[in-house]
C-alpha cells in the first residue's frame, strides 16, 4: 500500500475505485466498504484508493484538547488498511482550503483530476466542499459528465459503521474489551514504548513493562486487569495487562503495564504492540505489595485460562 500524506503528492491513476472516510476502527463495517471497492476495482482492473482526513483541525488548534479520542492512531490505520490489500491511502489535513472548495471544484480538481476515480463507493451521507454544500446528488449529477460511476453505500450499512463505532468507543471505555473486539473483528490493540517505571515490579516477583503512548488523541481502555498479548520485535507473547493508578502504592500517574509470561528480557525503548483480548476484573486498593502478590498469582491462572488456545 503506497501512503500520501498530501492530496496534492498523490498522481492519478488509471481506474481509480474511491472511497472516502475516516475509517476509525478499521471495523467490519468498514472492511465490508473495503471489500466492496477491491471488488468494483477487480472488475475494471483498476486501484483502490481510500481519501482519509487526518489531524482533525480541533487537534491542529487545541493540542491541549483531551476530547479527540480515536480508536486507532493515524499509523495503526494505515497498517490495519494495508493488511486489507489497499493500494493507496491519501492522508489529507481539513485544511481551510481543501474545505473551502466547491463541490463542483472539489469533484473536478480532487477526485477527477488529482485521483483519476472512475468509481466511487460512497454513502448517502456524505457531504464535502465549503459549508458541507456537496453531497451524493452532486456526484450523481456530475458523474456522467466527468466520466466516473457512483456506488451508493446502502443507508443501513452506513448506520452500522456509525453505531459500530460508538459502541466500541463505549464498550472500551466500559472495560467491555470482548465487545469492543466482537464489533472490531480482531483484539483492540495499542502501540507504544517500553519506558522505566519506579521498578518495584521485578522486587515482587512481577515485572512489568511500562508502555508509553505518544498520541494523545489514542482512546485507552477503562482501568483494570486484561488478559493481553505483547508484539516484541514480531513475536507474540503471553501476559497480563494493567491500566490504571496503581492505588496499592498510592501511584500518581495512570499506567499501561504488563508482566509478560515466560520471558526474562530487558526491552526498554523498544516499541511494542498490546492486543487485549479479555477484561479480568477492576483495579483495587490493596492494603500492601503482600496482597497485591496474592493477587497477581491468581490473575495469571485466570489470564492463562482465558488464553487458553487463543
Ligand atoms: C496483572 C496486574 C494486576 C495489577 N493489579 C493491581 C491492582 O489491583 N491494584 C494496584 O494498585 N496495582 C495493580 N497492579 C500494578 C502494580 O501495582 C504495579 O505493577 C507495581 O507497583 C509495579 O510497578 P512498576 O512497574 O512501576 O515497578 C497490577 C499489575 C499487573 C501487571
Ligand atoms: N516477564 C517480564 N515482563 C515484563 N517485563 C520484563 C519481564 N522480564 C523482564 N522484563 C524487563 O523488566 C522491566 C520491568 O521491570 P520492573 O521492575 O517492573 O521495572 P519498571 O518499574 O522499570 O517497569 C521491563 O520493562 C522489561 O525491560
Amino acid at each position: 500500500m503506497k501512503i500520501y500524506h498530501h492530496i496534492d503528492e498523490f498522481k492519478a491513476v488509471e481506474n481509480a475505485v474511491v472511497t472516502i472516510g475516516t475509517f476509525d476502527g478499521v471495523h467490519l463495517g468498514h472492511r465490508k466498504i473495503i471489500a466492496r471497492i477491491k471488488e468494483l476495482a477487480d472488475e475494471i482492473g483498476g486501484e483502490t484508493v481510500i481519501l482519509t482526513f487526518f489531524p482533525h483541525p480541533r487537534m491542529i488548534l487545541h493540542p491541549e484538547d483531551e476530547s479527540i479520542k480515536l480508536i486507532n492512531t493515524i499509523n495503526e490505520k494505515a497498517a490495519l488498511l494495508e493488511q486489507l490489500g489497499v493500494d493507496h491511502l491519501i492522508i489529507t489535513p481539513f485544511s481551510r482550503d481543501f474545505s473551502n472548495q466547491t463541490a463542483e471544484g472539489y469533484i473536478r480538481d480532487v477526485l477527477v483530476n488529482k485521483i483519476g476515480t472512475k468509481k466511487i463507493v460512497i454513502g448517502y451521507d456524505h457531504r464535502f466542499g465549503k459549508d458541507r454544500q456537496g453531497g451524493l446528488d452532486d456526484l450523481l449529477k456530475l458523474g456522467p459528465v466527468y466520466g466516473f460511476e457512483v456506488v451508493e453505500i446502502p443507508e443501513q450499512d452506513i448506520n452500522d459503521v456509525a453505531v459500530s463505532s460508538t459502541r466500541i468507543r463505549n464498550a472500551l471505555s466500559e472495560g467491555k474489551i470482548e465487545l469492543a473486539n466482537t464489533f472490531l473483528g480482531y483484539p483492540f490493540y495499542i502501540t507504544g514504548k517500553v519506558v522505566r517505571g519506579d521498578q518495584i515490579g521485578r522486587q515482587i516477583g512481577y515485572p512489568t513493562a511500562n508502555i508509553v503512548i505518544e498520541e494523545r488523541y489514542k482512546l485507552i481502555p477503562s482501568d483494570g486487569i486484561f488478559a493481553a498479548k505483547i508484539n516484541i520485535q514480531g513475536k507474540l507473547y503471553k501476559g497480563m495487562a494493567y491500566i490504571g493508578s496503581r492505588p496499592t502504592i498510592n501511584g500518581i500517574t495512570r499506567n499501561i503495564e504488563i508482566n509478560i509470561f515466560d520471558f526474562n528480557q530487558e526491552i526498554y525503548n523498544e516499541q511494542v504492540t498490546l492486543h487485549f483480548y479479555n477484561y479480568v476484573r477492576d483495579d483495587v486498593k490493596f492494603t500492601g505489595l503482600d496482597e497485591l502478590k496474592v493477587q497477581l498469582a491468581q490473575d495469571k491462572v485466570d489470564v492463562l485460562e482465558l488464553l487458553s488456545g487463543q
